[in-house]
Order: structure tokens, then C-alpha cells, then sequence
């Protein structure tokens, strides 16, 4: 579990977090979300130790990062929203197997976990990075966090950058990571619906925790988070029949 006990951040004089607490378990998915600097981005390089609290503590997986940011480090993947930034080697074999044979890994387990990897997101092994579809490039990147054997990933806005065939071939990727702990940072409310749990925040502070269902139906926090309930949602709460609602917003997009 990533665990969160009344942390706060601040870079400077700017508060980011605000005495933020919460936890994630393997295996849920969670959707982060809130307004532009609401400290969501700060949230998930707390959780990766990228950052440490200013004040209060994180825990992972009985660890505090304060004591050991290294084992933070290796068990909370990080993808971020620029596909290309994110490449590293020429070919797409390569790029997967950058983070394991850092890990000064033998060269036959590092080809092992880099097969698994592509597979899992569905890539194929040949060819060039830099020649995918931004989509794949996303996919890439999944899979060269997935070789480093994570227990949690967290994405960044994962499909900001993406077209709709992009962004649904990243999405069926994410569907697909079992077992293990995901939050996926959002603008995207639909994205959101699909997670087990969403977590708002607001000026650094977490100003909702709960079901997606429960989520979108509580004005006041949509209003605290400052989002609308995604359309299938509203088309749902129309008496929509859900498949139907499901298919009328995949097919708009
Ligand atoms: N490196 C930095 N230096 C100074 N201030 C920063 C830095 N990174 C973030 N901040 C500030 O911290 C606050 C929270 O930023 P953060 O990026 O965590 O929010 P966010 O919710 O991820 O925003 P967005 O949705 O725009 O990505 C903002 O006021 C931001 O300006």
C-alpha cells in the first residue's frame, strides 16, 4: 500500500499540498483529479519519491521514502504526458530494456521481462521508436515501466497528447495491468468513470474520496473539485440503458 499520513509540499512559498492523506492499494485503480495546480503532478512524485514531504510522511509498502527513496523509486512506476519525451533508444527492444539492464540485471532476464512487457501492452518488438504512432510511443513507455516489475504505476495525464485511436489504445493497455496498483491523473472524466475510486483535489487539499458513482452524483464535490460528471454518466442518470450510454460517447469521440 502507498500510504500518505498529513503530507505537505511546498516549492518555495508556494503550498502545493496542504496535510494530504490517503491510500493506495494493489490492485485498485484510481483516478486523480482537480483543477490546473490543484497538486496532482506534486502528488504523484511524492508518491515515487521524486519529492519528499516537507512536512508528514509517506509510506510504501511499509517503507518511508524519507528513510528509502530508492525502494519508492523501484516499486511506483512514473509515465508522463509527452510520448516523446520519454523515449530513450533507437529501437523499440532497447527502450524497454533500458531501466532493467540498469539494474545491472543478466542479459537473458532483462530479454525475458522486455518480451513480457511488450506483450502485456501489445507491441510489437521489432522496429524503431521514434516511427511509432504516438499512441505506441505511449504504449512504449508503459512497457519499459512495466519491465522494471513495479507494484504501482502512475500516469500523468497519459492521453493528453493523443488522438482518439491513441488514446483508446492506451486506455486498453491500462485496462489491462492487473494486480497491480494504477492512478491515472486525469482531465478526462470519462477516464475517471473507469476507475474503482477517484480522489479530487483542490489547492493542495484532497476534497473528495470516493466511488465514481458516488463522486458524480454530490454537486458540492464536483463544484469543490471544479468538474462536470462525464456524459455517459449524465445520459445514465437520463435512463440511459448503460451499454447504450457506453456506446453513444465511444461513438462521439
Ligand atoms: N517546479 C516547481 N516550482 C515552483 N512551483 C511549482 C513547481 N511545480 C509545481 N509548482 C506549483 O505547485 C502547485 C501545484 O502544481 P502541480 O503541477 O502539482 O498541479 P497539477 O494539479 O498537476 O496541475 P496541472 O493540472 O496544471 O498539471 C502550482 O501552484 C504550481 O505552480
Amino acid at each position: 500500500m502507498i500510504e500518505l499520513r498529513s503530507v505537505s509540499y511546498s516549492y518555495g512559498g508556494i503550498r502545493a499540498l496542504d496535510r494530504v492523506s490517503l491510500s493506495i492499494k494493489r490492485g485498485e485503480r484510481v483516478a486523480l483529479v482537480g483543477p490546473n495546480s490543484s497538486g496532482k503532478s506534486t502528488l504523484a512524485r511524492i508518491m515515487n519519491a521524486l519529492l519528499l514531504p516537507c512536512e508528514g510522511e509517506c509510506i510504501v509498502d511499509g517503507v518511508d521514502t524519507k528513510a528509502d527513496p530508492m525502494h519508492a523509486r523501484r516499486a511506483v512506476g512514473m509515465v508522463f504526458q509527452d510520448p516523446d519525451s520519454q523515449i530513450v533508444a533507437h529501437r523499440v527492444l532497447d527502450d524497454v530494456a533500458f531501466g532493467p539492464r540498469n539494474l545491472g540485471l543478466p542479459e537473458k532476464e532483462v530479454q525475458r521481462r522486455v518480451f513480457e512487457a511488450l506483450k502485456a501492452v501489445g507491441l510489437e518488438p521489432d522496429g524503431e521508436a521514434q516511427r511509432l504512432s504516438g499512441g505506441q510511443k505511449q504504449l512504449l513507455a508503459i512497457a519499459g515501466v512495466l519491465a522494471m516489475r513495479p507494484s504501482y504505476v502512475i500516469l500523468d495525464e497519459p492521453t493528453a497528447f493523443l488522438d482518439c485511436r491513441g488514446s483508446r489504445l492506451v486506455e486498453d493497455a491500462i485496462s489491462g495491468l492487473k494486480g497491480l496498483g494504477v492512478v491515472i491523473i486525469t482531465h478526462d472524466m470519462e477516464e475517471a468513470a473507469r476507475a474503482d475510486r477517484i480522489i479530487a483535489l483542490s489547492g493542495g487539499r484532497v476534497v473528495a474520496d470516493s466511488t465514481p458513482e458516488r463522486f458524480f452524483s454530490d454537486d458540492a464535490q464536483l463544484a469543490m473539485a471544479g468538474v462536470e460528471p462525464p456524459y455517459s454518466f449524465r445520459l445514465r442518470k437520463a435512463s440511459i440503458p448503460a451499454p447504450m450510454a457506453h456506446e453513444v460517447v465511444r461513438s462521439c469521440r
